[in-house]
């Protein structure tokens, strides 16, 4: 590919999950927005397809997403085979492109591009925006010049490393939300009565998505709610003819659902939790149990412990309880105290400090591995 001279060209690892493609595609946009260029490795995922649809003014090219089997395990051998031959492909890919930086946003996918870049001298850096980091990044982080932070309460994880915190970067379209009126009238619901948004993260969440269905809420109460891809009729089923009560599968404006949410009842991914924190939205948090290293419980007790959210596990929650919890939020003195406590814990503009760094270590001579 032709080199635009003058640009400076970031490569941005962020597959796998929105988690992870979101605050890249933030990224994206700061850089370019400051005259830069960049590609964004995904990969083949369902989720990163559907994710990336309407950002198609960037270059994507993908790569093998590479969950890591347990360490003695006999795929071990093949996942250490694609993890060096995902490498070589990325090394092509840098030169082509003419990379001059790398930012992993997560997961195993975000290794080899990392690696890759330290063989080719140039500055590599991870960004992990969960409260306990994950162990591809901590494993990742090893060949990178600086680790960007979601939360102050990672930083222990990266001993001897350099470590900015700098937030999790929001997408430019959720930072100016539209009017509730027009995001009420998108969504075919009144503007005027209080709303639930209900989204289980970027892959659904089942469990979630039925305690809600089941749960008597009041009458005056609207829903919103976004099932997941594939969850849509089931959930639709569960819920029957119910007036007031939305559901769609994956949702592509956040802002319109975010524009209508007086509260939320979610996971606790970090990127779900950033936004809650930007919007200053009370929410009940049902961390997902299956989430490695139960990593989603610790974000949500950051947000529990400001204020910010109930923090309640799947297991001792059942209908009538989340109906209760949901009033308990949308009580107003108690939403306002709530929202406050939100967005005492916002770090705005994360995506432009995330490119302030990676530009002030590029000027500083670049990498210094
Ligand atoms: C199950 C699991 O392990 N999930 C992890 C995954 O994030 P996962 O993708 O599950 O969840 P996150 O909350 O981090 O991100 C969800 C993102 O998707 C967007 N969204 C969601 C639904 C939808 O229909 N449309 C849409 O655009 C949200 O606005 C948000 O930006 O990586 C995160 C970052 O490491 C972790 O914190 C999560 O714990």
């Amino acid at each position: 590919m032709e080199k635009d001279k003058g640009k400076p060209g970031l490569v941005i690892a962020c597959g796998g999950t929105g988690g992870h493609l979101f605050p890249g595609l933030a990224v994206a946009e700061a850089w370019t927005a400051a005259g830069g260029r960049v590609l964004l490795l995904v990969s083949e995922k369902p989720i990163d397809r559907e994710a990336s649809r309407k950002y198609d003014a960037y270059r994507f090219e993908t790569i093998p997403a590479l969950p890591k089997p347990a360490t003695f395990s006999p795929r071990m051998l093949p996942f250490l085979v694609s993890v060096w031959k995902t490498i070589r492909t990325c090394r092509g890919l840098l030169r082509s492109f003419q990379a001059d930086a790398v930012l992993g946003m997560g997961g195993f996918t975000s290794l080899p591009p990392v690696v890759a870049a330290k063989k080719a001298g140039i500055p590599a850096f991870v960004h992990d925006s969960n409260a306990l980091p994950g162990k591809a990044n901590r494993i990742t982080s090893r060949w990178c010049d600086e680790v960007f932070l979601g939360m102050e309460a990672a930083r222990s994880h990266f001993p001897g490393k350099t470590c900015v915190v700098t937030g999790t970067p929001v997408r430019r379209e959720l930072t100016t939300l539209p009017e509730r009126s027009a995001a009420a009238a998108k969504w075919g619901l009144d503007p005027h009565r209080p709303t639930l948004l209900v989204m289980g993260g970027s892959q659904g969440a089942r469990k979630l998505n039925s305690l809600v269905a089941e749960a008597p809420l009041d009458a005056a109460v609207q829903v919103l709610h976004i099932a997941g891809p594939g969850d849509e009729s089931r959930v639709q089923e569960e819920v029957g003819e119910r007036e007031g009560y939305r559901i769609v599968g994956f949702c592509d404006d956040m802002a319109s659902a975010y524009a209508v949410a007086d509260a939320v009842v979610a996971r606790s991914g970090a990127s779900s939790l950033t936004e809650l924190a930007d919007l200053g939205l009370p929410s009940l948090l049902v961390p997902f149990p299956f989430a490695a290293e139960d990593h989603q419980t610790v974000n949500a007790r950051v947000f529990e412990e400001a204020g910010a959210a109930i923090l309640e596990q799947e297991k001792d929650l059942d209908g009538a309880k989340v109906a209760s919890l949901v009033s308990r939020m949308l009580e107003p003195q108690e939403r306002t105290r709530m929202a406050k406590a939100a967005k005492s814990l916002s770090i705005p503009d994360a995506a432009k400090r995330v490119c302030e760094a990676i530009g002030g270590l590029m000027e500083k001579g670049g990498s210094n591995r």
